[in-house]
């Protein structure tokens, strides 16, 4: 199995250690309640990335490690079949040594829309719920955080974090393949400096729920990045639907962005505010040699990109940005 004994000695050099054991456990529990039927051939896989050191890095502007000319033409064509195993490649792009890895997301455009509205990471230590393969920890990386902690159940994802960190292991970024639900419920003085939770409430069937363990896992005066899927409509509007929505069948709660201002003052954050609202594109979302399942186009209304093809609003985004308060309230 993996180990993670780095990243539960990354968590104890921080003022997490009081919650490491908790940690530990759940990733094990994870592993024994599930463990991918691939993970043995992909650690083998991880084992034949090339092994030398990139000549240039850049996780600024977008998430390059290495350069072209640093690998021969049969190690390019190689590169990219190894990579190629750990499709489908969602969350990206990335730029290996000269392989541009062109996933399904344009996550690079998710954190232009957010990164000017934040508290600046440095020295926090900061958590991302539902990381996907960790793309926005490598950008949240570059502003110098004390840790980057990301969580997310696939181990698929967990892979695709391993390749970009063989690379970039001088950042304090790690990983953890389990769900929220695993984490300690409370973490009171010891807990993260900001947090984000980016397309993950929609999925939650009790999102009241998901914002309360999000604002406990804060310290006082923390930060909450909260990004979801949002209808048009008044403050007291929500959809709920029937069934699936853009062919997904884990949604639950699509709020408009004032229900979802409620939401969050109701479970005790302050200063909420909708930091942007945008509408996803077949530009942003969109089938690629790295992805070749289908793809938003695949999930809207062939006569209206303003539905999907349940006919309901076609997916729109809102983040919104919070504080937990400093002093404790009577809320949640
Ligand atoms: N219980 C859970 N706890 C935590 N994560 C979960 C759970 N269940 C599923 N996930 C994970 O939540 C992620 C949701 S994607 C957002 C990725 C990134 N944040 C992004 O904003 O691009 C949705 C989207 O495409 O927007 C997936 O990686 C799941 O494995």
């Amino acid at each position: 199995m993996f180990s993670f004994n780095d990243t539960y000695n990354a968590l104890s050099d921080t003022r997490l250690h009081p919650w490491v054991d908790q940690f530990k456990d759940a990733v094990h529990k994870r592993m024994a309640d599930y463990t991918h039927g691939n993970i043995t051939q992909w650690i083998e896989l991880l084992k034949q990335l090339p092994d030398i050191t990139p000549d240039q890095i850049d996780i600024t502007n977008k998430v390059a490690i290495g350069s072209r000319q640093q690998l021969s033409d049969s190690e390019f064509e190689q590169l990219e079949q190894l990579l190629k195993q750990f499709h489908p490649w969602r969350k990206g792009p990335y730029h290996l040594f000269g392989q541009h890895i062109d996933t399904e997301w344009r996550s690079d455009w998710k954190w232009d829309r957010i990164k000017n509205h934040i508290s600046p990471l440095k020295d926090r230590i900061v958590l991302d719920v539902g990381c996907g393969n960790g793309y926005h920890c490598w950008r949240m990386a570059a502003q110098e955080p004390k840790l980057v902690l990301g969580i997310d159940p696939s181990q698929l994802f967990l892979m695709q974090f391993a390749i970009m960190q063989k690379y970039l292991s001088n950042h304090p970024v790690h990983y953890l393949p389990v769900g929220l639900e695993y984490l300690p419920q409370n973490m009171g003085k010891q807990g993260f400096d900001t947090i984000f939770s980016m397309g993950v409430l929609y999925h939650r069937r009790s999102p009241i729920d998901h914002i309360i363990h999000l604002k406990n896992l804060l310290k006082p005066g923390g930060e909450l990045v909260l990004e979801t899927l949002v209808i048009d409509g008044e403050d007291d509007q929500c959809l709920i639907p029937r069934d699936r929505y853009a062919q997904m069948n884990n949604v639950w709660f699509l709020p408009t962005t004032g229900m979802l201002k409620n939401w969050m003052r109701k479970c005790g954050l302050e200063d909420v505010q909708v930091a942007n609202v945008s509408t996803t594109s077949t530009e942003e979302q969109r089938a690629t040699d790295w992805m070749t399942f289908q793809s938003l186009e695949d999930y809207l209304d062939p006569h209206d990109k303003g539905l999907t093809i349940e006919g309901y609003p076609a997916p729109k985004r809102a983040f919104m940005v919070a504080q937990k308060p400093l002093q404790k309230n009577k809320k949640p």
